[in-house]
């Protein structure tokens, strides 16, 4: 088995045709090792949204391989990539994207119910607990805060032992305790799980909890950090944010 949870070799990807043609990856080559918390960052329209897309599964590039837990996902059919999806791979987004109607528990449980599975009831508990929302399990989203919301979301995303967590600006939406929160159960599980962990980010202060932080540029890898502090990446993206 290879240490990479993720590994992008010379990922291509253009959207639109001609004159329109935007290239938001140009051979980008990354590897996500097992068990570590990458942030990236660049300005907007660089890239990362699509980096993510495309490290995922989510979305396919023109040229090069992706490979998820080993398994060029590039190469997998339709069917193949929703499994290695399912089994291989957590999402975590700014908007949580929990079901209104369905309490912290249900929803933790719903991407299992729809795989026809029966999650085991004492590690759901485990989860919620871990995520410290024990004695919340019968709220429903809305009798929930934001921070609690995103903590469900992620408890959902980690239920499946997945080979790797993506998240999406996942402190977005909450205030700046409550991001904090959410980051130390991000870097939680990955110090003590082992989880590998990537994170699109804005946020100085939230790539500096990750143990390297890309840059992207014009939809290329233009720096990376290793355990940069938040002053060391604001001062990389020139007082931008
Ligand atoms: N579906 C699409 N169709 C056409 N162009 C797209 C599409 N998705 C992204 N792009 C373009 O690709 C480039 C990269 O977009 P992407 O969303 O990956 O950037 P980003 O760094 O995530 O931006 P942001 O920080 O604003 O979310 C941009 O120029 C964008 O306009």
């Amino acid at each position: 088995m290879s240490d990479h949870a993720v590994l992008l070799e010379e990922v291509t990807r253009t959207y639109g045709k001609g004159g329109t043609e935007v290239a938001a990856l140009r051979q980008v080559s990354v590897a996500f090792p097992r068990g570590t918390f990458t942030a990236v960052m660049g300005p907007s329209g660089s890239g990362k949204s699509t980096l993510l897309q495309c490290s995922s599964g989510l979305d396919r590039p023109d040229s090069g391989a992706v490979r998820i837990a080993g398994q060029d996902v590039t190469r997998l059919r339709e069917k193949e990539l929703a499994v290695l999806r399912r089994d291989q791979v957590g999402v975590i987004f700014q908007a949580f994207n929990l079901v209104p109607s369905l309490t912290a528990w249900q929803n933790v449980i719903l991407p299992s119910r729809l795989a026809r599975r029966r999650p085991d009831p004492s590690r759901v508990r485990e989860l919620l607990h871990r995520v410290g929302l024990e004695g919340r399990e019968r709220h429903r989203p809305a009798q929930l805060s934001g921070g609690q919301q995103q903590r469900v979301a992620i408890a959902r995303a980690l239920l499946g032992r997945p080979e790797v967590l993506f998240a999406d600006e996942p402190t977005g939406a909450l205030d700046r305790s409550t991001g904090h929160e959410v980051l130390a159960l991000l870097r939680e599980a990955v110090d003590a799980f082992g989880q590998t962990v990537v994170m699109v980010t804005h946020d100085p202060q939230a790539a500096a909890r990750a143990d390297s932080v890309l840059f992207l540029t014009d939809g290329q890898i233009v720096d990376v950090l290793d355990r940069p502090s938040a002053d060391q990446i604001g001062m990389r993206l020139g007082g931008r944010r």
